[in-house]
């Protein structure tokens, strides 16, 4: 199976390289880990209004007696055509305006959403890391790290052997004893960051999740990232803090509107998207 993921990518990164001139090709690449070709993503939101009604009171009751009938639905385009090949050691970062298409571009290439169109080939197995990773919040943090290791795919020897790092890296000290309910939403991040770290990802997907650290763990995680390129394979890392993405990438792609808007060299990127 991954044999042939690895085969099926292989092909699609000599297909898009015919198809598409442009895909982008820094000096000093490792070899590719992902390769988005011509990626469309639709979203089918049914029950939906009509964007000619108006969002008034009165409109909202009509749809809803509406609704006895058949559901309307809508069609959102998030990704329209987005092509890019992403190579091993590659930190890059996806920033953009809200609604851009960020999330879905990562949800894409975690294989959490179907291709409308195109398509993404990835070598090895992305890991998606989000704000709203799946950790059990009736659970303490001690029973979430070891679900979540095992998650993973980690042996119980590796899990011991992680777990003392693993509580030291997210500085939650004895809440570790307690139920993710009682944390705040910046210790539940630093859990999922020191969580999803402790192993080595082919391709990992960040997802804000730097975003409610404070300083000190913003440069421990960066400094985490740095190595996990360096040993493994791939980061993205979605945020809305461009230092985080200045400090952490060596490229940046700019989403704007469904599409990609310029993918390069971080100082070029973000300063077009700052003066923007
Ligand atoms: N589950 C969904 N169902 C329908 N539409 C969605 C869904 N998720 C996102 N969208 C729409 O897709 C578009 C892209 O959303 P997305 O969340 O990918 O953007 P983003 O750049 O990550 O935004 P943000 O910076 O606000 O997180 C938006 O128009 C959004 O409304």
């Amino acid at each position: 199976m991954a044999e042939l993921t690895k085969e099926r990518s292989q092909v699609a990164l000599e297909e898009t390289k015919a198809t598409h001139a442009v895909v982008r090709a820094p000096e000093k690449r490792g070899k590719p880990t992902v390769v988005v070709d011509n990626l469309h993503i639709v979203y089918r939101v049914y029950g939906a209004a009509s964007v000619h009604e108006k969002g008034n009171a009165a409109n909202a009751l009509m749809r809803i007696l509406r609704r006895q009938g058949r559901p309307q639905m809508k069609e959102v385009h998030a990704v329209k055509g987005v092509s890019f090949v992403a190579y091993h050691g590659d930190a890059i970062g996806i920033i953009g305006r809200n609604g851009s298409g960020k999330s879905t571009l990562l949800r894409a290439i975690a294989g959490l959403l179907p291709p409308t169109k195109g398509a993404v080939y990835t070598d090895g197995q992305p890991s998606l890391l989000g704000v709203n990773a799946a950790l059990m919040k009736d659970l303490t943090g001690e029973r979430n790290i070891v679900l979540g290791c095992y998650a993973m795919g980690m042996t119980p020897a590796q899990v011991r052997e992680k777990y003392d790092e693993i509580v030291e890296f997210s500085g939650i000290d004895e809440f570790v004893n307690l139920p993710m309910s009682a944390y705040s939403s910046g210790m539940g991040a630093r859990l999922r960051f020191a969580i999803a770290s402790a192993k080595t990802h082919d391709v990992l997907l960040i997802d804000e999740a730097l975003a409610t650290g404070d300083r000190e763990f913003k440069r421990k995680s960066q400094e985490r990232i740095r190595q996990m390129r360096e040993e493994a394979g791939t980061v993205f890392l979605v945020a809305h803090n461009l230092d985080v993405i200045e400090e952490t990438c060596n490229r940046v792609i700019w989403m704007h509107k469904g599409k990609i808007k310029m993918d390069g060299d971080p100082d070029k990127v973000l300063s077009a998207y700052t003066k923007n």
